[in-house]
């Protein structure tokens, strides 16, 4: 027959391997004996058995773990295990889903640093002068060797071992891809046999081929699905590994949370939009890019390879030439989308914080009527994101047609002109062009020959051109996605920074003083009792600039049972020292020693805005330790009860429905009982010493007492940032801050001492003597208003108004 495929003579490469498996079992089904089959059966019988047995175990154990998995979600709790793995439950659908949590090792964060603080220079990552910002300010995101660097430093958390599930989730996903292209050719080579089939009016062929298209069709749409759907799995992959790795670096031990924004400032103003938005759009940019770059690019290999076939070298030739000039053109006038979507991201991140802290702080500036000046606040930062993204839009317009042309309609163009090679140049134009002269020396069918061969070519150029141009569209993909991940690798390097507390002094510059690359001081930790020996006060200033002096050294010891109150006026550094004891602040010089833990047996830090958290009332009130260590320690609700009691508030659980209730608790209770809320924390733990910011200035002052007291009784030693002088009598040391001309000066005495009471009674002294004045003083105060009420007029004086007489009348009585 005249008519054949371009493509037949490749035979389906697929189909031989099924025939020829088939073939083969079956003949070995025949070959074997009786007995060997017998021994089989009675293997499958066995193995049918065994795995019900097993199914039926699996079933009864999943039950009782849902159930448990039920009743610690409703508690806000979970399970420990010996590794340190955490396994929590989250609702999932109609139930409860298990999620073990692994923590990063600490190894893992030391092998990273070396990615993330020390780029190769070669990268124009590393710090040079810039050490301040990661990454250097001159490292603009777009494609360049930064990037390459950035996107593989991620990726060896994204994917840390070849045996990791990501790597199986890329290798199926994969899979999908090579199996769609494959039917993309399938398809392709169908369609020219339809044509055929329809235009030599051969009928029954005509079906069949029509049956054959629709089941190809159904397969094709199952794997088009998958690969969407796996994509979805890889992205959420990508981002449940860095979102763990992020939150093992930012909340640890060594506050990196607190750090990260009030020290370093490296991130801006906060790690929010970072870890939600910027990551989320980076793991999705990152997986589609498998896809939207994996799959057109084995399309191209394949397609390509086809049509060199069908169309010969010079159609190949032509293609390849189109890519370069088409990618070289795309990216030469491609706008720097990289740098455009990291700048979106910041300001998104902007817009997004206004809001958080209005909905922190909705009853402080619903009672000011703050609405208007937050509104323009917000607006302001929205018109400058629209301003931005306008501004983006505008640049894409320009790059848009040009893209759409050379994609859509001149690569189109292009491949009419190919497909025509084998009929105008049949020399040139591969098997095309060989069929072409067979059919030209045979007679009829050759119209057909060429419709089938052109519609086969048309479709898989159709594709060539879809995959191309897909691969085209990714320039503008990879830039974004360059963006994005200069925005979670400068989060991740900050973070390191932070954790490793690496500030290396500035080229060419002197450290300021108090500056973080001039830390010297100490901390000493597990030493019973609290010591600051010539420490500064020193509010620090984010890096790379120094920190302003609040005292010049302080030196003061309180051991276990010696109460201390820290006094002074505002803002000059009470808080500040319990800072810097807590390890929130840098000790710049001098020693500061601690106990070892924080909690229960070594110190804890009530700060001066009560917080609560997220959970049940038992989550309040054992605040920071979550159930699971509650009930490690074998403390019970009974006891959680009588702390409450201490506190005065025994009637919380009975007012708010029990123990597990949920609520948003900081809108729940008032000023004082959530001071008292954490007073009873302190009486849950029962740490050695305790530091307390404050944390009775909205308690009414018996009940105040009672709280000292009770917190005495327990053995905790206690030291007070107040205000209130009333508090000396629950106190050993009074540390007074803020003395002195400069107000850096401070003192620090015993309570009750002879010292105080003579001064306390040279006080008394001069108050009596000033109250026998007082007669005098009330006399020459009726004088002066006597004075007052006179009316004076040039030259004369005119006699107070009538009502002012009764007044002096009747003062005068
Ligand atoms: N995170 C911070 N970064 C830099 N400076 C800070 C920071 N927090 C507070 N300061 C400054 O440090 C100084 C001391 O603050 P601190 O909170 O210790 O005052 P305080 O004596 O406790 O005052 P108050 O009685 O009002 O609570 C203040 O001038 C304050 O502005």
């Amino acid at each position: 027959m005249a008519v054949q495929s371009t493509l037949r003579g490749s035979a389906d490469p697929l189909a031989a391997l099924y025939h020829q498996y088939t073939n083969l079992l079956r003949q070995r089904l025949k070959r074997t004996s009786k007995a060997t089959r017998l021994l089989g059966a009675c293997l499958l019988a066995l193995s049918i058995i065994a795995g019900w047995a097993g199914g039926k175990r699996w079933w009864s154990k999943r039950t009782a773990e849902k159930e448990q998995g039920q009743r610690l979600h409703r508690r806000n709790s979970g399970l420990k295990n010996k590794d340190g793995s955490r396994v929590i439950f989250v609702p999932y659908k109609d139930s409860i889903s298990k999620v073990t949590i692994h923590p990063t090792k600490p190894l893992t964060f030391d092998a990273h640093r070396r990615l993330f603080l020390n780029p190769p220079r070669a990268s124009g990552l590393a710090g040079g002068p810039y050490a301040a910002q990661i990454p250097p300010p001159q490292t603009k995101p777009g494609l360049n060797l930064a990037f390459l660097h950035q996107f593989l430093s991620l990726l060896s958390i994204m994917i840390p071992r070849w045996t990791s599930k990501e790597t199986g989730l890329l290798l199926s996903h994969g899979m999908f891809l090579m199996l769609r292209t494959y039917l993309s050719l399938v398809v392709a080579r169908l369609d020219g046999e339809i044509v055929r089939d329809l235009v030599a009016g051969r009928g029954r062929s005509f079906i069949w081929g029509i049956i054959k298209w629709c089941g190809i069709g159904s397969f094709a749409s199952y794997t088009n699905a998958m690969i969407k759907f796996l994509q979805s799995k890889v992205s959420i992959a990508f981002r449940t590994r860095l979102t763990r790795y992020i939150h093992d670096l930012y909340l640890n031990d060594n506050l990196n949370y607190y750090k990260l924004s009030n020290l370093d400032g490296g991130i801006g103003q906060g790690a929010d939009q970072f870890i939600t938005q910027d990551l989320t759009q980076f793991c999705a940019a990152a997986a589609s890019l498998y896809s939207s770059l994996g799959k057109p690019f084995i399309d191209l290999l394949v397609f390509n390879f086809q049509l060199y076939r069908a169309l010969g070298p010079l159609a190949l030739t032509g293609i390849v030439s189109n890519y370069f000039l088409t990618a070289t053109i795309l990216r030469r006038l491609s706008p720097p989308f990289g740098k455009l979507k990291a700048v979106e991201g910041r300001k998104e991140g902007d817009f997004r914080g206004l809001h958080a802290r209005l909905i922190a702080n909705a009853e402080e500036v619903a009672f000011y009527g703050g609405a208007s000046m937050e509104k323009n606040f917000l607006d302001r930062e929205f018109r400058s994101l629209r301003k931005w993204m306008e501004g983006i839009y505008t640049l894409k317009i320009r790059y848009n047609i040009l893209e759409d042309f050379v994609l859509k309609y001149s690569w189109s163009a292009y491949g009419y002109l190919l497909s025509a090679l084998p009929v105008f140049l049949p020399a040139w134009g591969g098997l095309g062009g060989i069929q072409e002269l067979a059919d030209a020396a045979a007679s009829g069918g050759r119209e057909r020959g060429r419709m089938k061969a052109f519609i086969t070519n048309k479709r898989l150029m159709l594709s060539l051109a879809d995959a191309g141009g897909r691969m085209m569209y990714s320039i503008k993909d990879l830039s974004e996605l360059a963006g994005y991940t200069s925005r979670v690798y400068t989060l991740i390097s900050t973070l390191h920074r932070v954790h490793a507390n690496a500030y290396p002094p500035q080229r060419g510059t002197n450290p300021e003083l108090y500056s973080l690359s001039d830390v010297q001081g100490t901390i000493q930790k597990g030493f019973d009792g609290v010591r600051l020996e010539n420490v500064p006060i020193v509010a620090p200033s984010l890096f790379p600039r120094g920190g302003e002096e609040l005292i010049n050294s302080l030196s003061v010891i309180v051991h276990s049972g010696e109460h201390l109150l820290i006094s002074g006026a505002n803002g000059v550094g009470k808080s500040a020292v319990a800072r810097i004891v807590a390890g929130l602040w840098p000790v710049y010089r001098g020693l500061v020693s601690r106990p070892r833990s924080t909690g229960t047996d070594g110190i804890m830090f009530l700060s001066q805005r009560p917080y609560l958290s997220v959970g049940t009332l038992r989550d309040q009130v054992i605040y920071p330790d979550g159930e699971p260590e509650m009930r490690e320690r074998g403390r019970r609700d009974i006891e959680l009860k009588r702390v409450l009691e201490e506190a005065r508030l025994g009637y919380l659980p009975d007012r708010e429905g029990g123990w597990d209730t949920r609520k948003e608790w900081k809108d729940v209770l008032s000023g004082g009982e959530k001071q008292r809320m954490c007073i009873a924390r302190l009486l849950y733990h029962e740490p050695r010493y305790a530091f307390i910011d404050e944390g009775t200035s909205a308690v009414s002052s018996d009940v105040e007492g009672l709280l000292y007291e009770r917190c005495k009784d327990k053995g905790i030693t206690l030291i007070t940032i107040s205000t209130r002088a009333s508090l000396k009598r629950y106190h050993t040391f009074n540390l007074t801050l803020g003395l002195g001309e400069d107000g850096t000066g401070w003192e620090f005495e015993r309570i009750g001492t002879d010292k105080e009471k003579m001064g306390v009674e040279r006080e008394l002294m001069e108050l009596r003597e000033k109250l026998t004045k007082v007669d005098e003083w009330k006399n020459r105060k009726a004088e002066i208003e006597q004075e007052l009420a006179k009316v004076w007029v040039e030259g004369e004086v005119l006699n107070p108004p009538e009502y002012m007489e009764g007044e002096t009348a009747s003062e005068a009585q």
